[in-house]
């Protein structure tokens, strides 16, 4: 049998400063070729975390490996195995964006990377930029340039911390294109967004953290399915039966929102109405999305 490591391995870690616990024993694995969403509301810990993972912060206690590595002790093949693209812009603006990047080439003692370089700068749009001062350059391909200069040891596993903030829709697609090509060449790739459509779209497993705790990870596809949140839409020849009050969660535009613990409930309600001589002259089933299954649990339901 061969051994697989798991990607990342996240086991126990705390991490306080001062009084505050920015992370209460967080334990979980990422797999080789997984595209993880780590979710979470401002304050949660999720860049305490990727800070830990990147050997930055030290947990106070727990440890974390990557590809096998342990960020603290095997700190350099940690360090290798890793691509972090940062939430803050951080770059030396007297370089330009090919020295930004070879300047990183030499940090992981690569001495010829040019071809890789240029790949780069051609899949991420900055093929024209790539002697301009860093200074020069926009917020959209600063972002850009964060994200080649992660890449630039071809990381087995790539850590992106909201990418996309303050970024416009074009970047977006494009940069969502190139990871997602990253991931089918086997590349393990760990979001935080505060976009929860992204991580809708993108992501096979999510983990929702609050406060320092991991508060669910599950697959996507069944966070959604678990989730209580059904709405029928219902616009209606007359009143609603009183018989379905209880469900009554809005109007909208003339429609009556109904509450359904699940599909099956639809039956019940279309024979109260049948029962009542209302008519049904519309309806819509309104499906979970990640965004309300999000805030149901970060008000302390459970999805
Ligand atoms: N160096 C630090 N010193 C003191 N407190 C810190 C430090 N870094 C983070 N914190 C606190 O730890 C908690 C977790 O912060 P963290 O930045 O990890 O959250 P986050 O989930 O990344 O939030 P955001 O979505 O806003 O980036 C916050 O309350 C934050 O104020």
């Amino acid at each position: 049998m061969v051994f697989m490591s798991h990607a990342i391995e996240i086991e126990a870690v705390s991490k306080r400063y001062g009084q505050l616990q920015a992370l209460d024993r967080v334990s979980f694995a990422v797999e080789p070729g997984e595209f993880f969403a780590l979710l979470g509301p401002n304050g949660a810990g999720k860049t305490t975390l990727i800070s830990a993972l990147a050997g930055l912060a030290r947990p106070d206690s727990g440890s974390i490996r990557v590809m096998g590595h342990d960020v603290v002790r095997d700190f350099r093949d940690a360090r290798r195995a890793l691509g972090v693209v940062p939430q803050e812009l951080v770059f030396d603006p007297f370089l330009s964006v090919r020295e930004t990047l070879r300047f990183q080439s030499g940090y992981f003692g690569l001495a010829r990377n040019e071809a890789w370089i240029d790949e780069l700068l051609f899949k991420l749009g900055l093929a024209d930029k790539a002697d301009s001062n860093m200074r020069a350059l926009s917020g959209g391909m600063k972002r850009r340039v964060m994200v080649a200069q992660a890449l630039v040891h071809r990381p087995p596993v790539v850590v992106l911390d909201e990418p996309t903030a303050g970024v416009d829709v074009e970047l977006r697609q494009s940069l969502w294109t190139f990871v997602q090509e990253l991931n089918r060449a086997g590349t393990t790739i760990v979001l935080t967004t505060h976009y929860l459509e992204e991580a809708e779209a993108l992501c096979g497993r999510i983990a929702m953290l609050k406060k320092g705790r991991l508060l669910a990870l599950e697959n996507k596809d069944k966070l959604l399915a678990h989730s209580a949140r059904r709405e029928v839409a219902v616009k209606l020849s007359g009143p609603l039966p009183d018989s379905l009050s209880p469900r009554k969660l809005r109007d909208d535009d003339g429609r009556a929102v109904l509450q359904l613990a699940d599909l099956s409930e639809l039956e019940g309600v279309l024979a109260e109405l049948r029962l009542a001589g209302v008519e049904v002259r519309e309806l819509n089933v309104v499906e979970a999305d990640l965004e309300s299954v999000f805030v149901k649990m970060m008000n302390g339901g459970a999805a």
